[in-house]
């Protein structure tokens, strides 16, 4: 009873798809026929054979054997097997994306019976992750306008694009949440199903004909999972695309929709055909499915053996489907269906690789970022919320220092705490530029753009909000603390800071593209800033600071120059009174009038004047040097 409850909410759930599906309107659906896929026939692989080196015996490890398999235009295909049969490696090996790790690969993938370039396999398909890899503060409608913009760069006029766009937007049933955010963990956006689904037409507006979906369903409920492959298996039984997904336990329903089915289990083949043939297929092997059950589910059981109370028995079975099946007149039928295919003659699509348009995509994406920037108060917002109360917190604390030499110390205090702790804070950016690398990879397998294109649109778009952050800062904490109280010296203190705030950023781009994971990226950029800050010259003058510090790291501490730029700012043209006891605490020429002249503080640090120019230099060196480095980590790391 239970069970054709859950059907009938489920046939619900169908029915009101079917209704939002077919509620698209007339002149909306004239663009329809964009994605129809009238060149690729069929997509076949045969022999797949993975091997890896085992990562505890170190001896050659079989991931996936012998696997075969065909599918023709428009079929909508399920892959499935237990945690652990290879249901990745083979998405990935048929994707033409790296296996796994230090994988060998051995047979083919045809299309048409043709085998093309990885880059002109790659032209004709997409790939949609299983994490959705979005910008949580983009509107949908942004999102496709951007992908559109990335795959079609400038061989769609306006119009198109967006009559392309509010095509798959409304085939998709998402026209009421078009201008809804995504969602960012400090404003609630789209549902889990819907994000999905948007993941899928953002791939979609690309024009793939063979689309590969890493489990598009984890993670959402069954109705939601039947709604999101409903919305798929529409779109591709209209255009006549290739549909692969790998997916977990689908519902009964869910299931159905699919048309063929490929079950791994231990890295073999244990059936592929149609799924309407499975329960079948499992009755003649002496595999009887109970009536009233969940067809994916009374497979995956019988497939079990890590879960199972009887492992012998359970690995005698799966052995025995294995072998039936590869007796099986179906696999027969298979082996015979991909000889046929592999003579397929429809010639290939032309599949030129498209010219990489730099500046486009440059362009494209500060646009994008610009949008996040303002949008996402992660981003930029709560920092300048925090600068501006650091700044507060600054000028007060340090307030209407005189030109005493008891403020001495205090003033280089506040230089140097200003500096390491504004870089310091610049660990609240590691979140946002996470989320943008996520979606550049994503990107970059779909290849819509470079790693270049990326570095150098993430350099510009942070390039303004720097530059406010240090006004912002220098304009209240500067003229509190009363330090050197000319226009000039304001005007360099704000380039020191703005140095300051642009090296910071660029070693949290640096460290989190080198470990982009969220708490290794805070916790290295976090050490790394330390480590500049014991170094930096204040902690330790650089005329006692060990020569291992002092030769390894401190003429590459982008805060030693900030700290030395900032203290020659504040002292090189000053002179500090000695007290009513005439006692200097320095001496320098100006003793016998009873004053310091701020060149001798700069002396106890064996600062020197006039190297502005060179130390402004070693800073853009230092910057170019954590994007440089930054950007050969994105060329080399994959994911
Ligand atoms: N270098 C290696 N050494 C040993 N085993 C490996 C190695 N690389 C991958 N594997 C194993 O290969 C198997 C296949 O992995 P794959 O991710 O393709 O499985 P899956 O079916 O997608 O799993 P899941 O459903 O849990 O995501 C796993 O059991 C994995 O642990």
């Amino acid at each position: 009873m239970a069970s054709q409850e859950h059907l009938s909410s489920i046939d619900d759930a169908r029915t009101s798809v079917k209704l939002d599906t077919f509620s698209t309107d007339v002149e909306n659906d004239a663009g329809s026929d964009d994605l129809m896929n009238s060149s690729v026939q069929s997509f076949l692989w045969n022999r797949i054979t993975v091997t890896v080196k085992d990562r505890e015996t170190k001896q050659p490890k079989l991931l996936l054997d012998s696997i075969d398999g065909v599918v023709k235009a428009g079929e909508m295909v399920a892959l499935m097997g237990p945690s652990g049969c290879g249901k990745t490696t083979l998405l990935n090996v048929l994707a033409r994306r790296d296996a796994a790790a230090g994988a060998k690969v051995e047979g083919v993938t045809l299309v048409n019976g043709d085998n093309p370039s990885t880059s002109a396999f790659r032209n004709l398909s997409s790939f949609v992750e299983q994490d959705d890899a979005l910008i949580g503060s983009l509107t949908i409608k942004e999102t496709m306008h951007f992908a559109a913009r990335f795959s079609h760069k400038n061989s769609l006029t306006k119009t198109e694009r967006i009559r392309r766009i509010n095509s798959l937007i409304e085939s998709f049933g998402l026209r009421k949440q078009a201008n809804q955010i995504v969602g960012t963990p400090i404003r609630k956006g789209i549902s889990g199903g819907q994000k999905r689904r948007l993941s899928v037409i953002s791939q979609l507006v690309t024009v793939p004909k063979i689309l590969f979906l890493d489990e598009p369903t984890s993670g959402l409920d069954s109705s939601a999972s039947f709604e999101v492959m409903s919305f798929i298996k529409e779109a591709a039984k209209k255009n006549h695309l290739i549909v692969i997904a790998s997916i977990h336990q689908p519902s009964t329903t869910t299931f159905q929709l699919f048309d063929k089915l490929i079950l791994l289990s231990g890295g073999k083949s244990s059936y592929f055909g149609p799924v309407t043939g499975v329960q079948d297929y499992f009755g003649t092997i002496g595999y009887n499915m109970p009536i009233y059950t969940n067809p994916a589910e009374f497979i995956l059981e019988l497939m079990n053996v890590d879960f199972s109370s009887n492992r012998e028995e359970s690995e005698s079975r799966l052995s025995d489907i294995q072998r039936k099946w590869i007796e099986s007149p179906e696999a027969r039928t298979l082996a015979t269906e991909i000889e046929a295919a592999s003579k397929a003659s429809l010639p290939l699509p032309n599949t030129k690789q498209s010219k990489r348009h730099f500046f486009t995509d440059v362009v494209t994406l500060v646009h994008r970022s610009f949008i996040k920037s303002y949008r996402d108060v992660v981003a930029y917002g709560i920092r300048i919320a925090m600068y501006l109360g650091l700044a507060i917190m600054m000028g007060t604390v340090w307030l209407r220092l005189d030109y005493d030499q008891a403020s001495i110390q205090p003033v280089t205090n506040a230089i140097f705490f200003g500096g390491a702790f504004m870089s310091f804070m610049a660990v609240a950016y590691v979140p946002s530029y996470l989320e943008d690398r996520a979606s550049f990879i994503k990107d970059r397998h779909n290849g819509l753009y470079g790693a270049p294109a990326f570095m150098v649109s993430n350099f510009i778009i942070g390039l303004p909000y720097l530059f406010f952050i240090a006004i912002l800062f220098s304009s209240v904490a500067y003229w509190l603390s009363n330090f050197n109280p000319t226009g000039d010296a304001f005007m360099k203190w704000v380039m020191w800071l703005f140095l300051d705030l642009l090296s910071a950023e660029s070693l949290v781009v640096l460290m989190s593209s080198i470990f982009p994971n969220f708490v290794v990226a805070l916790a290295l950029t976090a050490f790394a800033n330390g480590l500049w800050m014991s170094v930096n010259g204040f902690m330790v003058p650089p005329t006692i600071l060990n020569v291992f510090y002092k030769y390894v790291f401190s003429y590459i501490d982008y805060q030693s120059y900030v700290f030395k730029g900032m203290m020659v700012n504040q002292f090189a043209e000053v002179t500090y009174t000695c007290g009513s006891k005439c006692e200097c605490m320095f001496r320098t020429p100006l003793v016998a009038e009873c004053k310091i002249a701020g060149q001798g503080v700069l002396d106890q640090y064996g600062y020197h004047t006039g190297l502005n120019g060179t130390w402004v230099g070693i800073l853009l060196g230092i910057v170019l040097g954590y994007r440089l480095l930054g950007l050969a980590i994105l060329m080399v790391k994959k994911n």
